[in-house]
């Protein structure tokens, strides 16, 4: 079997691709692993640009978490462990000191959609779908994903979204704020580099030092503050039996 994650490097672009495409790119513990590795590989190599998430295949970018794996946990304490776990992950990423860009090459559904909120920048291939999808699993977002949401979208956006637990397509993302891009039928990754062209000549420091400027419109301490109280939450909710109900209907809906 093929590795769960690649890192890739082209000249200016350091991609991290989601390789799980039988599972729709799903994120379970060896993924949440790799990815607090791979992103303190990024942070501490100094020539790294500009970090792409994206996944493998057409399909999805991410499909959330594991449902196969993650059904096992049953009560609030394993739940919290798992989401405290993959919620860092994500404040890594959301405070990373290059730009960062998720690149939807499919779906980001539930934990797929929060991944895709902690970057910079959403760039969608027409295909893509995006859907905070958590609320009919009778669960909040368990990753951080609502308040990073928050502070990427006008509040009232970010609310419908989350509450509506609708899947948007990638127009309608991009109307939302959520998408800046929807790019156009070519190879996804051309197309992206395309679209970021005119930073290729921008020196890296000065890239670094635009990324602080943005990170400083945020109290990242108060924002790791929120994002607990989201984890805290969703575990709470996971215990449910409407939640365990729930994955259970998903997970027998072919047999
Ligand atoms: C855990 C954290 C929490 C959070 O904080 O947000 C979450 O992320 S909860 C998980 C939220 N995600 C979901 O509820 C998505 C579940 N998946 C789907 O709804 C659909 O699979 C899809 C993503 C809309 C894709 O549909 P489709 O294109 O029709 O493909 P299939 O449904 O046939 O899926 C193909 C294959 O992939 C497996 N799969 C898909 N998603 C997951 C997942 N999240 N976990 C595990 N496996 C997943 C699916 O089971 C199929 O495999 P087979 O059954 O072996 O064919």
């Amino acid at each position: 079997m093929g590795n769960k994650l690649n890192l890739k490097r082209t000249d200016f672009f350091t991609y991290i691709e989601l390789n799980r495409p039988e599972k729709r790119n799903a994120i379970d513990y060896e993924v949440i692993e790799q990815l607090h590795v791979m992103l303190d590989e990024v942070k501490e190599k100094q020539e790294d640009k500009c970090l792409v998430i994206t996944g493998t295949g057409e399909d999805a970018f991410c499909s959330g978490g594991d449902l196969s794996v993650f059904h096992e946990l049953y009560t609030k304490e394993d739940a919290y462990q798992m989401l405290h776990q993959m919620s860092r992950v994500l404040f890594k990423l959301y405070a990373l000191n290059i730009p960062t860009v998720a690149l939807l090459n499919g779906l980001a559904i539930g934990g797929g959609a929060e991944l895709a909120t902690a970057c910079d920048f959403r760039l969608a291939a027409p295909q893509s779908k995006i859907g905070f999808v958590q609320g009919k699993l009778a669960i909040t977002t368990g990753w951080g994903g609502a308040s990073m949401l928050m502070e990427r979208l006008r509040p009232e956006d970010a609310f419908e979204m989350l509450l509506s637990c609708q899947i948007y397509s990638a127009q309608q993302a991009k109307e939302l704020g959520f998408v800046q891009q929807v790019l156009g039928n070519n190879d996804v990754k051309t197309e992206a580099e395309n679209h970021f062209s005119a930073w290729r000549n921008v020196p890296l420091q000065v890239l670094k030092a635009y990324k602080q400027r943005k990170l400083d419109r945020t109290n990242l301490s108060s924002l790791k503050g929120r994002i607990q109280k989201e984890v805290e939450e969703c575990s709470i909710l996971w215990e449910t039996d409407i939640h365990h109900q729930a994955v259970e209907v998903f997970r027998q809906r072919k047999r």
